[in-house]
């Protein structure tokens, strides 16, 4: 691409916001497409998203950006349009907001068969928190059921956007295309710029690259910033010199040097993504050390937050020798997500294993899924928690697996962390949707009429309720019609104890939960009747418990196993023979043994799946 002369009246800076499956990654293609950034057989499916399961499952979860030219139709002029993606799931929000804040505009793409979503809206206020123009955009308006009046309504009136010229378009079809490019052009402010400032740019992704080190994505705020140069990362410290700069057309092209309002990349040599994190401010140790000199300190940008782990489980190598491949596969994947964390677990019935933490559920389900699938390990997973807290005699902990809490918490204070939960549901749920908050230790905080036929149901609860099937659920006693998002509270006391299960009269540490007391008989029951479905029978009579502390409040038993499974072959069919043993050696892969009971992996979520 030839180097345009640097303007920063004709630069746009924009992110694609979407409520899940609305259609934000074809778009992002399409806007690339039509203004011939990509060759079309250069062009793969969803450029934008670059990770395979991300591709599998639909779901945008790595942040990427694109640099665009684009002639305007009404002056003529060529504008810089950069298209910051953003990742789509609650578990990146923090992700989101760094990408956001560093555009002045947003397009908010609707799909206008479905209407508005949970993380339409959440994403709006997102928006709006980085004071962005906002454009709407009716999107499918190519299917059948797209009825654009309504949902345009329905976006003037929930969220106040004027839609009297609201773009028709399908990213699928290419309709409504070059509208919206002109509307960026027309509608977005172009970044406030100022070259003679210290340079100051805010970092909105990175990722490791195994021959350049770590590349990091940023805006450049203020000043300018070219290769040579040494830079500071204010918060973790480090510094790095420059060794390429450059922009992404998507592909990566060099460049001379990056001023202010514009976007790109750099590398340096960075070994660890830790030393340049997603939200940190990079400035230039010269000017760094000559304002520190000066006692004119130079100020990191706005909205910096270290990313906290929220959801912890245990992973352990079902073969004990795969131990040291697991360290390994984990530190080559932190390298690339610096909210990943890890520190070696030891349990008696698992062995060796980790203590994983992560940002949310989705975070934890890829991050697995990573490890069976790319580096071919196979896992036991035990149940995901959160971190509680419990305060004893003044002085505070953190625990982060539930077998660490306190045997007897009557003399401690334990709190858990809430979080502020928004469903958007049709109006006929309601009453279902208050049924399931009400089962989950939800604070009802308002219901509010959207439109006739469409609620907003808004709720206080502890995330370790979410965290179970809460999504399932939702999805099920609405019949899949309602959508939710939240976001993370503070820690509230409650009062929390942990539940343990015995297998065998074995205490097996890895099934142990906390409950709020008031729940921890019927959920006891309900783990013991579970657990009995899900651990195979053996040649033994096998009791189950739960217990809080040393008082079993619920029990079952497996009974002995009379048949095996060659029973069924009446006669000499070796194939069939031959195909039950596999599968059933198969089944045994992913087991761990507590005492002499083997334990599928299935048990070890049992708690997440309980039926009431
Ligand atoms: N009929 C029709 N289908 C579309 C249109 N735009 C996108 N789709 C389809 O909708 C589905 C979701 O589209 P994506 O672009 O992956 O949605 P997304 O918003 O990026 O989803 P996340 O990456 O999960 O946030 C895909 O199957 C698309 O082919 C459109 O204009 N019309």
């Amino acid at each position: 691409m030839a180097e345009l002369e640097y303007n920063s009246e004709r630069i746009r800076n924009f992110s694609i916001i979407a409520h899940i499956d609305h259609g934000k990654s074809t778009l992002a293609d399409r806007l690339l497409e039509s203004t011939q950034t990509v060759a079309l057989r250069d062009m793969e499916e969803q450029l934008l998203d670059n990770m395979d399961i991300e591709r599998e499952r639909g779901i945008t979860i790595k942040l990427q950006a694109a640099r665009v030219l684009y002639k305007s139709k009404k002056d003529g002029e060529i504008y810089v349009l950069n298209l910051i993606d953003t990742p789509g799931h609650v578990d990146f929000t923090y992700e989101v907001s760094r990408s956001l804040a560093a555009c002045e505009g947003a397009l908010l793409v609707v799909d206008a068969s479905q209407g508005i979503e949970a993380q339409t809206l959440a994403n709006v206020y997102l928006a709006l928190e980085n004071d962005l123009e906002i454009i709407p955009v009716l999107n499918k308006i190519d299917l059948p059921a797209a009825d654009p009046d309504r949902v345009a309504e329905e976006i003037e009136e929930t969220i106040g956007l004027d839609c009297t010229d609201i773009v028709h378009a399908s990213a699928k079809a290419g309709i409504g295309i070059d509208d919206i490019l002109e509307s960026i052009v027309q509608k977005v402010p172009p970044p406030q710029a100022n070259v003679d400032k210290p340079f100051r740019a805010l970092i909105f992704d990175s990722y490791y690259d195994s021959y350049r080190g770590v590349i990091v994505f940023f805006r450049v705020v203020d000043g300018q910033v070219k290769k040579g140069d040494k830079l500071r990362f204010m918060a973790s410290a480090a510094e790095h010199e420059v060794t390429e700069l450059g922009v992404m057309t998507p592909k990566q092209v060099q460049v001379e040097n990056l001023r202010a309002g514009e976007v790109g990349y750099i590398c340096g040599s960075i070994k660890d993504v830790l030393d340049a994190r997603v939200g940190d401010t990079m400035v230039l140790s010269k000017q760094f050390k000559e304002a520190k000199a000066a006692d004119a300190p130079m100020k990191a940008l706005p909205g910096y937050a270290d990313s906290v782990p929220m959801v912890y489980c245990g992973l352990f190598p079902v073969d004990a020798d795969d131990y040291e491949s697991l360290r390994d596969s984990l530190g080559k994947l932190r390298l690339n997500d610096a909210s990943l964390s890890y520190e070696p677990e030891t349990s008696g019935a698992m062995g060796f294993g980790f203590r994983c933490g992560f940002l949310g559920l989705l975070h934890m389900e890829i991050i697995n899924e990573r490890l069976s699938r790319e580096y071919n390990l196979d896992l036991i997973m035990t149940a995901p928690s959160v971190v509680y807290k419990v305060i004893h005699n003044g002085v505070e902990k953190t625990i982060e697996a539930p077998s660490k809490m306190p045997d007897v918490t009557r003399d401690h204070e334990t709190l858990e962390p809430y979080v502020k939960m928004e469903i958007l549901t049709p109006s006929e749920y309601n009453g279902a949707i208050i049924e399931l908050g009400q089962e989950r230790r939800g604070i009802l905080i308002d219901i509010k009429y959207l439109t006739p036929t469409r609620s907003t149901i808004v709720y206080e609860l502890p995330l370790g309720e979410v965290i179970t099937d809460f999504f399932d659920q939702l999805k099920s006693r609405t019949k899949g019609y309602a959508s939710m998002e939240y976001k993370i509270l503070e820690y509230r006391a409650s009062d929390l104890v942990r539940l343990d299960v015995k297998i065998n009269y074995e205490l097996a540490t890895a099934l142990a939960t906390v409950v709020h007391r008031d729940n921890a008989q019927s959920m006891g029951r309900r783990l013991c009747a579970s657990l009995k479905e899900l651990i195979p029978r053996q040649m033994f009579k096998i009791p189950i418990q739960a217990c809080i502390g040393v008082k079993v409040v619920a029990s079952e038993h497996i009974s002995p196993m009379r048949k095996d499974v060659l029973a069924k072959c009446y006669g000499g069919d070796i194939s069939r023979k031959k195909k039950l043993l596999n599968k059933q050696a198969k089944g045994k892969k992913k087991m761990k043994s507590i005492g002499k009971v083997t334990v599928p992996q299935e048990a070890f979520m049992a708690v997440l799946k309980l039926d009431k």
